[in-house]
Order: C-alpha cells, then structure tokens, then sequence
C-alpha cells in the first residue's frame, strides 16, 4: 500500500475538481519515515545517510535508541494518526480530495506514492511537509527527493507523476503555535507549585551544522533563517504563556540530535549541558522543554528529550517537564486546510489572506533561488524559483 488506508477512493475524473482546493486535484504528505520493526533499523539508518559522512559510531549509538523502543519508530504511526484526522477535518469541510503519504527514508517511499497517484489520474497535488522551518535538512533536501521521486516515476512504465507545489512553511502559523502555547502551560502547570515561577523554559530543536543554519533561508537575505524563524516562534509562545500565568519567565533555544563529527561546529548548547550549567549557576529552579523544532513525538522527543534528557535532569536533581508537540491537535491539523484553500486560491489568481504570528511574516509559496542550497553545488530540487 503506498496510498494511506483511508486514502478516498480516486472519484471520477469528472467530480475530482472540488471547488475550494481546485487546481489540486489530491494532497500529499511528504515525511522522514522511519522503521517499523528492529530488521528495518539499520536499512533505515543507511538510507538516512547515504552520502553524509556520519560516523559509524553515531549510526551504532542511534540504532540502540531505535532497538529501545522494540526497533520502531513511532513516526509512521503518528503520520496515519494525522491522515485520519485530516481525512476528518477535509470531509466536514466538504473537501472529499484524494490524500496519499510518501516518506524521504521508509516505506512508503515518495516514489511508490507519486506513481500510485499518477495511476490513480492525479495531475497536481499540494503537498505538506512534516517539517516546519527553512533549512536544507528541513526543506531543500525535501524539495530534492521530490525532484528524483518524479524522475524515478519518469523512468517507470506507466503515466508520469503529478505536478507537486510544497504548502508553505507552518512554523509561525497560528495552527502550529497556539497548541505549542498550551502545551507549554500545561507543562509548566504540572510542575511542583514551588518551582514553578521561576522555572525556565528552554525551547528546543534539532541542531544542525552551523554551516546549514549560515546557508538556511533564501542567500539575499544573508542566511540563519533555520536559527531566526525559531526565535520568533520562542518569543511568540513565551510572551503569550507570560500573559497568561502572569509571570514573565526566562527563555531561550537549545538544541539536540547532535550528529556529524565532533570538529565539525554544530548549533549549541545541548539540551543537556545547558541544564547542567543552569544548575551549576543556581540559575532556575524547574526548567519545561518544549520542543518548537518537531511537529509530533517522533524518535528525537521520546529519546533524546524524555528519555535521555530527563535523565541528565534528575541526575542534577531538578524538575523537568516536558510539553507535548502539535501532533493530532485539530487546530494543526487544520493549518493543512488552510494552507491548500490559500494555495489554491494563489494558483487561481485570487487575493487571500495569510495568517501568520510574530516578526518574520507568511513565508513564500515558491522558495527562492538557491534557498537553502547548502552551499554545495545545487542539486535538482522541485517547488523553488531554481526548480
Ligand atoms: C533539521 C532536522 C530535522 C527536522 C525536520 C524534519 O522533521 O525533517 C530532522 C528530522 C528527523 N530526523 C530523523 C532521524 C534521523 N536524522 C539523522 C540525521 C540528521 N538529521 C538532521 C537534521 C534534521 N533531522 C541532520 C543535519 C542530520 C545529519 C545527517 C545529515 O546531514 O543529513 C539520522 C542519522 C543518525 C544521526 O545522525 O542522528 C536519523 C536516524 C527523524 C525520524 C525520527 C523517528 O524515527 O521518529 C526525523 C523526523
Ligand atoms: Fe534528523
């Protein structure tokens, strides 16, 4: 099965059109994959790294994060978690658009998705990425794996894939933010009362090379797009958890999911040297993690945040809580509405409006030239001006 299982069976060609999402005529979701079971591990891990000269020994240490939890990720399920409810949320709004779901690294593979939708006499789809901000690792190097699933679907028998246009980048929609605020009010409510006003919030992402943050975001605007869009975000949620609990509280962005090489400068401090010195410092009592960077509990939130960092907090002795990621919440799911009705109005020459929060603005439909390039030498990517 490349298409989810509550995939709408492909209508007619004649009533695919619905008027809202026209000229999208099926919505893919574009994610990582991950494992299923522990003889999928280290295919998975090769897959991943294909190319990107990470030690061995990381690929050992993260395979044992994977066998912890019986050799499966919990990504793929979360994805056919949000497929259902999407499925919902479209239905009730009477958009009865075919979805499907290909993934970067597992199956079902972007390839096999493309070329069930072509089958299925799809010729333009939306497509949402499970990943929220500019940076090569979380849209180029997608926009690139699109580029060869369509020549991969080229060189088979059969139809050619769809046209794909990416929905925007999320991470400062309203949809995406405001289930990020309550859950970090829910967890700072769940701290012990006497740590709690002055526990500090520490908001975090995946690292990546300083190099990929320095290219992430459009060159014009000379760069660290990936480490910006996060601050806003920080500042977003925290002034608002800050209106509400009325007490204003110290935050800041820190990072984990370290890999590549240990001379190679990496985005810093680490989730769990900054609560080492936040304690050596006597600087907070409590600290809540929210992890901003992910958009569902995936293997960085229940290893390196509930599993290892919470072992480094109770180490230091100092309560931790961590806040719960948008995942399933109906508001997110609907930012996938929202998106493709304004997607789609865009490629019907409408007006629309775009919500966005915070200082940096809706994003473009269309990544400029050479976003997020890295730096090497470009390589194919659909969906920008470079395309
Ligand atoms: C920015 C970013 C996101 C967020 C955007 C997005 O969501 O896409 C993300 C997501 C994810 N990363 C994931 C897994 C892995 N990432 C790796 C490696 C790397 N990630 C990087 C960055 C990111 N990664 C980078 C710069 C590398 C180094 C190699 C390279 O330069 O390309 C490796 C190899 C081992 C290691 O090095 O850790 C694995 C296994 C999973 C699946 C989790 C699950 O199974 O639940 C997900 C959602
Ligand atoms: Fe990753």
């Amino acid at each position: 099965m490349t298409s989810h299982d509550t995939t709408t069976p492909a209508p007619a060609p004649a009533d695919r059109q619905v008027a809202d999402v026209a000229p999208y005529d099926a919505l893919l979701l574009v994610s990582f994959g991950g494992p299923e079971g522990p003889d999928d591990v280290l295919p998975f891990l090769e897959n991943v790294t294909r190319g990107r000269g990470i030690p061995r020994e990381r690929l050992v240490e993260v395979g044992e994060h994977y066998y912890a939890f019986g050799g499966r990720s919990p990504i793929n399920d979360q994805n056919r978690a949000f497929l259902d409810a999407l499925r919902v949320d479209l239905d009730e709004a009477g958009i009865a658009l075919p979805l499907y779901w290909g993934n970067r690294n597992w199956d079902p593979y972007l390839t096999d998705a493309l070329a069930q939708m072509a089958a299925d006499g799809v010729t333009r789809a939306a497509c949402f990425v499970t990943s929220a901000y500019s940076s090569w690792s979380g849209c180029r190097q997608y926009r690139e794996n699109l580029y060869d699933a369509v020549e991969d679907v080229a060189g088979r028998e059969g139809p050619d894939a769809p046209r794909l246009d990416k929905l925007r980048h999320y991470f400062n929609h309203p949809g995406f933010v405001d289930p990020v605020v309550d859950a970090t009010l829910a967890a700072l409510a769940d701290l012990p009362e006497d740590a709690r006003a002055g526990a500090r919030i520490l908001f975090v992402t995946h690292s990546i090379p300083d190099s990929m943050n320095d290219a992430s975001g459009p060159p014009e605007q000379g760069g660290g797009a990936y480490v910006a869009q996060h601050l806003d975000v920080a500042g977003v949620v925290a002034g608002r958890v800050a209106e509400v609990t009325g007490v204003e509280r110290a935050h800041e962005l820190v990072f984990c999911s370290r890999s590549g090489p240990p001379q190679m400068p990496w985005l810093e401090p680490d989730v769990n040297d900054r609560m080492r010195e936040l304690v050596e410092e006597g600087a907070t009592p409590a600290v809540v993690l929210v992890p901003v960077g992910f958009v569902s509990d995936h293997m960085e939130v229940i290893y390196d945040l509930d599993t290892e960092a919470l072992e480094t907090a109770d180490e230091l002795g100092l309560p931790m809580r961590r806040a719960g990621t948008a995942g399933t919440d109906p508001r997110f799911v609907a930012v996938v509405r929202d998106l493709l009705t304004e997607r789609a109005a865009v490629e019907r020459g409408e007006d629309v409006a775009r919500s966005s929060v915070g200082e940096t603005g809706p994003m473009w439909d269309v990544c400029p030239a050479q976003c997020c390039a890295n730096g090497k030498g470009p390589r194919p990517a659909l969906c920008g001006r470079d395309a």
